[in-house]
């Protein structure tokens, strides 16, 4: 059975078609129970050709997939080997019929604690000395009744033992006293009187009682548990800004308005200040801004420190990406960007504990007008000050009336939006074909990446005339577009349930993508925005008109010291059921505020289960900003935490090793993929490092590697079709193109979303499937 090491267990979120392809590895294990994704990823992996054998287990994970409906219009059918139409139209209508999943209930997360029978036997059974000998039969008869006893069901409800749990309580406690080859005196007593008719069933409540909660030991403390998860006031959490009467100015406007800029003029003039930003690639850009306005400033983001003071005195302004933003200290003036981003499933508790935790005397906020009511009821709730400022778009931004039809239409300054990499691949490639050269943007590039391909698009004198980007240019970069044209508006995420969807971008997004086109000061007309594809215009047209909903709710997220004190209550749970249990238990103003997404730290938490750390170390392991779809880079985590448990300095060799450092340029696609992972496990190396420096010991040797690998990919990128090309001519066994540049027809076939390197994966999960146990 366990020939297969387990690459880590796949859940909803991670099945990608990398993730197919890498079951298909006959060293990596598929764990499911699910019938129907068992049987999609037979045929999926089947059309990435290979037909090995697999070695399936169950846990409950469950998978449904959403495949685009074929267009009668113009747009070409998406090519996906060895399905058909009729068989995806199948799984979608089984994504429609799907029905949400309730909520998980408290009884249905808390993990019973095995209570194990007596099987020793002292020297002399008393209670059988005292009331003889109780047979099988006696305690069966006597549970027979205490199960169905309703003083017992009224008394056990009383303490929050109810239905199943009351049910599972019964059965192991019979079970107890029945494989037990001795009892307690005083329980064997009163079961021999119940089954003798001398005493009644409900005498055996307290024993139950007992029984029940040294299973279900949350049942001891449940009390305790809901005041620690008590979430219903979180203005209260930050008396160091509560001390503080703050003014709190809200720059409001669409995008291109200038609410950034008007915010830094405050910023740059004040005595102190903090710019939080949702990226690094802007705290980054503040940061250097800054800087060239003459007030001195600092950078603070997960992965980088910089002090702009060579003695190392930290700066009177920082610039930092929002998680970071420090409430200690008091500042001047604080500039809290993007603000709509209060409302993100996922990050949302970062901008929630900004805004009312900022120890600052002004604090400026910018973004679209959405959570205006909100924050201005807070500030009023707490007693700061709210003062609105509206702006209107600095040039003006037109949706066309045409589409653009086809690629060969597009002009220098246009950027096209995917929202998948292999759309990218597939317009990067197109284009290449009818000569013109493209520059690339996409989100898991490295952020000197991004900026050294904007440089190319901006840059008059570069041959990359033309953009071809994800929705990463949403937000931080600063590029001359003059039109944006959506080659779809379909985006792939993750639902509620964790299974893999497609659905349509939100009017928010589509505004915020538009928004980048004839931006001030960078193109001198007015911004236009279309789509590819016909069939997608009035779409677009409808969603830009759409007003966008204000916001609500705000996100949250538990402390540290929360979990932690769960942990002490609960010491048998895991850290993944833990933040179930939290999320389940805690109270909420559920007309403000909402439970952020916990689903990357919890797929972390399940990956590291094994490794014994302690609870702040696991949480922050957990924490670390990785994407779960990458599995290389989870490996790598999971090596990571091994050599921290075990107290070994994690080393530049060590480092090295996980790697395979020094790395070639790449040659394909697949190659490119893989140094994007490994630029992803030094950024890791660099976060956890900033956490346990004693432990992290080669910090700046890693940033050197991460400079060397960042020219790899910068020079790659300039190249991706060659490197798509490469793909297919590998797989073919035909000699792949050296470093230039050929305008050569690409086959779809070669178009791959993410690839990795099976030999380094294998060295990483090689000690994969020994069992840690904590
Ligand atoms: N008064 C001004 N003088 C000179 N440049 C300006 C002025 N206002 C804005 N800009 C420039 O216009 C561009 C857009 O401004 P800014 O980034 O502040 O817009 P924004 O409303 O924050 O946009 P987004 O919503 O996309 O973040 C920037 O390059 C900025 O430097
Ligand atoms: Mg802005």
């Amino acid at each position: 059975m366990n020939r297969y090491p387990l690459l880590h267990c796949i859940n909803r979120q991670t099945l990608t078609n990398t993730m197919y392809r890498q079951i298909s590895n006959p060293l990596l294990k598929l764990i499911s129970s699910n019938s129907s994704l068992v049987r999609c990823v037979l045929e999926r992996s089947r059309a990435h050709a290979c037909s090995r054998r697999f070695c399936i287990q169950t846990v409950p994970h469950r998978v449904i997939f959403n495949v685009p409906v074929r267009s009668k219009h113009t747009r070409p059918e998406p090519k996906v080997l060895g399905r058909t139409t009729k068989k995806r139209k199948t799984m979608l209508e089984m994504k429609r019929n799907s029905k949400p999943k309730p909520a998980p209930t408290l009884e249905s997360l808390v993990v019973p604690v095995p209570v194990e029978p007596h099987v020793s036997k002292n020297s002399t059974d008393i209670g059988a000395e005292l009331a003889g000998v109780l047979k099988r039969e006696e305690v069966v008869s006597v549970f027979r009744l205490l199960s169905v006893d309703k003083s017992c069901m009224e008394v056990a409800a009383e303490k929050g033992i109810t239905g199943d749990l009351y049910r599972k309580a019964m059965l192991d406690f019979k079970r107890f006293c029945v494989e037990s080859i001795e009892l307690p005196v005083e329980m064997h007593i009163i079961l021999k009187d119940i089954a003798n008719g001398a005493g009644h069933v409900s005498d055996m409540l307290p024993f139950f009682m007992e029984h029940a909660i040294a299973m279900y030991p949350h049942l001891r403390c449940l009390e305790d548990l809901k005041k620690i998860s008590d979430l219903s006031s979180p203005v209260h959490w930050y008396p160091a800004a509560r001390a503080v009467k703050r003014r709190i100015i809200y720059h409001s406007g669409p995008t291109n308005s200038g609410k950034t800029y008007q915010a830094l003029q405050k910023f740059f003039r004040a005595e102190s200040g903090v710019y939080c930003g949702p990226l690094r690639l802007l705290a980054n850009e503040i940061f250097h801004r800054s800087n060239r306005e003459g007030t001195p400033c600092d950078l603070v983001t997960g992965e980088e420190r910089i002090c702009v003071d060579p003695d190392g005195n930290p700066a009177c302004h920082v610039s930092c990406t929002v998680e970071m933003t420090s409430l200690d200290t008091p500042y001047e003036v604080a500039v809290i960007d993007e603000i709509q981003m209060l409302r993100d499933e996922n990050r949302g508790w970062a901008w929630t504990r900004a805004l009312l935790g900022i120890n600052a005397e002004e604090v400026h906020v910018c973004g679209e007008g959405t959570a205006e009511e909100f924050i201005r009821e807070i500030a009023e709730s707490v007693g700061d000050t709210f003062e609105m400022n509206t702006y209107e778009r600095l040039t003006p931004l037109e949706v066309m009336d045409e589409p653009l039809g086809d690629l060969k239409y597009v002009q220098p300054g246009d950027a096209v939006v995917c929202f998948t990499k292999a759309d990218i691949y597939k317009v990067s490639q197109k284009l290449e074909t009818i000569g013109i050269e493209s520059a690339v943007i996409y989100g898991s590039l490295p952020s000197g990446t991004k900026v050294s391909q904007a440089n190319n698009f901006n840059n008059p004198n570069h041959p990359a005339k033309v953009l071809v980007a994800t929705d990463a240019i949403g937000m931080g970069l600063n590029l001359s577009i003059q039109r944006i044209v959506f080659y779809s508006l379909n985006k792939p995420s993750v639902d509620g349930e964790g299974n893999f969807t497609k659905s349509s971008i939100k009017p928010h997004e589509a505004l915020q993508i538009a928004g980048r086109a004839g931006r001030f000061g960078k193109t001198k007309k007015t911004g236009l925005v279309t789509t590819l594809f016909g069939e997608d215009l009035p779409k677009l047209k409808k969603l830009m008109a759409t007003s966008i909903q204000k916001i609500e709710k705000v996100g949250l997220q538990p402390a540290v010291n929360q979990i932690e004190l769960f942990a002490y209550h609960l010491p048998q749970s895991t850290l993944s059921n833990l933040i179930d249990i939290f999320m389940t238990l805690c109270s909420l103003d559920h007309s403000r505020y909402f439970m952020c997404r916990m689903d990357s730290f919890k797929t972390l938490a399940d990956v590291i289960e094994g490794v014994p750390l302690d609870l702040t170390v696991r949480y922050t392991f957990c924490c670390s900003p990785i994407s779960t779809t990458k599995p290389f880079v989870i490996a790598a985590m999971l090596m990571m935490a091994r050599r921290f448990s075990k107290g070994s300095p994690l080393t530049e060799k060590f480092l090295t090793s996980v790697i395979e450092w020094p790395l070639k340029s790449p040659k394909t696609l697949a190659d490119l993929v893989h140094l994007e992972d490994v630029f992803d496990v030094l950024d890791l190396y660099l976060w956890l490092g900033y956490r346990f420096p004693d432990m992290f010991v080669h910090m700046e040797e890693t940033r050197a590697m991460q400079g060397v690998l960042e020219l790899k990919i910068q020079e790659a990128v300039q190249e991706i079709v060659r490197l798509l090309l490469n793909e297919t001519r590998r797989a073919q066994g035909n000699p792949l193109i050296p470093g230039k540049k050929l305008r050569e027809k690409v086959p779809e076939m070669s178009i791959k979303e993410t690839l990795l390197k099976d030999g380094v994966l294998r060295k990483l999960m090689k000690t994969n499937n020994k069992k840690h146990r904590r």
